[in-house]
């Protein structure tokens, strides 16, 4: 039978992008493998990865469970939760970072105060997103939900593919509406969705050069200088051509987020608070087989602006040393 949809589409934000859907495909599919193997995404429905999480993980049930610690909670005066590095905005002991004015602040906020918050938020005040590492300070339920994952199915796939550690898992919860803006991490993430349903839009790596990332030394390092709201076609022109896939996971399932795969991921507005839960995994440095991936050159343009600040010291050097070595030798 087919379920009736929890969502409908005005519910999403509209961008100015064409966008294919993402496979959803049954936990036992084994063109799974093939896609992650592939480094595509894919959604993978119906599994026990995260099911306690699924069957118990509301927001009344985190406020009662997830701890008594301060939770770090971001706040935006917009929808968009865009990140940035901290260590690489201009301060006193950095004196090569560079002007930025934090588009966000954290904060720390008990699970109490961060729940009456949401309930009694109105237009004006700042949007709230918190996010916890799951560590020793989560409440004992929470831990045992988390130990009851299905760790068969994950870490089967962890060791068929490849990937590093698990480095860390985190709990969001975010209010509803919220934007976390495109940009790309350099971790294979299994994306959970715990509660409530969230628009993801993912881009491969070979999108690079329609989706402008900020420079390397830049606190918004990986973010994607497009504001997908109201995009600057002069500067961005490319920006048009970007490729988009995008899917609105619902609770149980869990998004493969290929490693430098851009995503920007909304919960969708008028829709509650959303609960996630991400898996990061690191890979270690990987042989370079020829032809080379896409990502591996996007890692390659990373540590070419890394050097390049490194022996020019001032930022505002890198750009025309770029271009005097480009502009009319290589274009
Ligand atoms: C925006 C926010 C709260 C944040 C602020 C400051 C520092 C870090 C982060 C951070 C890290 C991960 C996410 C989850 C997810 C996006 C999403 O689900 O919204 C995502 O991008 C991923 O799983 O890779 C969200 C955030
Ligand atoms: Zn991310």
């Amino acid at each position: 039978m087919c379920e009736e949809k929890q969502w409908n589409s005005t519910q999403l934000r509209r961008y100015d992008l064409e966008l294919e859907q993402i496979p959803r495909l049954y936990y036992t599919d084994p063109k799974i493998d093939e896609l992650i193997s592939l480094n595509k995404p894919v959604v993978i429905t119906g599994s026990n990865i995260i099911k306690t999480a699924k069957a118990n993980w509301t927001p009344e049930y985190l406020e009662q469970n997830i701890g008594n610690a301060g939770h770090t909670v971001m706040l935006s005066k917009t929808h968009k939760f865009k990140y940035f590095d901290e260590s690489k905005v201009l301060n006193k002991n950095n004196p090569h970072g560079i002007e930025f004015t934090p588009p966000t602040r954290k904060t720390k906020m008990k699970i109490g105060e961060f729940m009456r918050k949401l309930r009694e938020w109105k237009p004006g005040n700042d949007r709230l997103y918190l996010q916890q590492p799951l560590n020793n300070t989560i409440g004992d339920l929470l831990v045992r939900d988390f130990i009851n994952f299905d760790w068969e199915y994950i870490n089967n796939k962890q060791s068929k593919h490849n990937w590093g550690p698990l480095t860390s898992n985190l709990i969001l919860i975010s209010q509803e509406g919220n934007v976390t803006p495109c940009h790309y991490d350099e971790q294979q993430n299994f994306f959970g969705q715990a509660y409530g349903y969230k628009r993801c839009i993912l881009f491969p790596p070979s999108d690079f050069e329609c989706l402008y990332p900020h420079p390397v030394y830049h606190p918004h390092d990986r973010q994607s200088m497009v504001d997908f709201d109201k995009p600057d076609y002069t500067r961005f022109p490319r920006f048009k051509f970007a490729k988009g896939y995008e899917t609105v996971v619902e609770p149980g399932d869990v998004l493969y987020i290929p490693i430098y795969w851009w995503h920007h991921i909304e919960s969708l507005m008028r829709g509650g608070p959303t609960i996630s839960v991400n898996f990061w995994y690191k890979v270690g440095p990987t042989s370079l087989e020829y032809p080379l991936k896409d990502h591996q050159k996007v890692s390659i343009t990373r540590n070419v602006e890394k050097m390049l600040l490194e022996v020019l010291q001032d930022p505002k050097e890198v750009g025309p040393l770029l271009r005097s070595m480009v502009l009319g030798r290589y274009t």
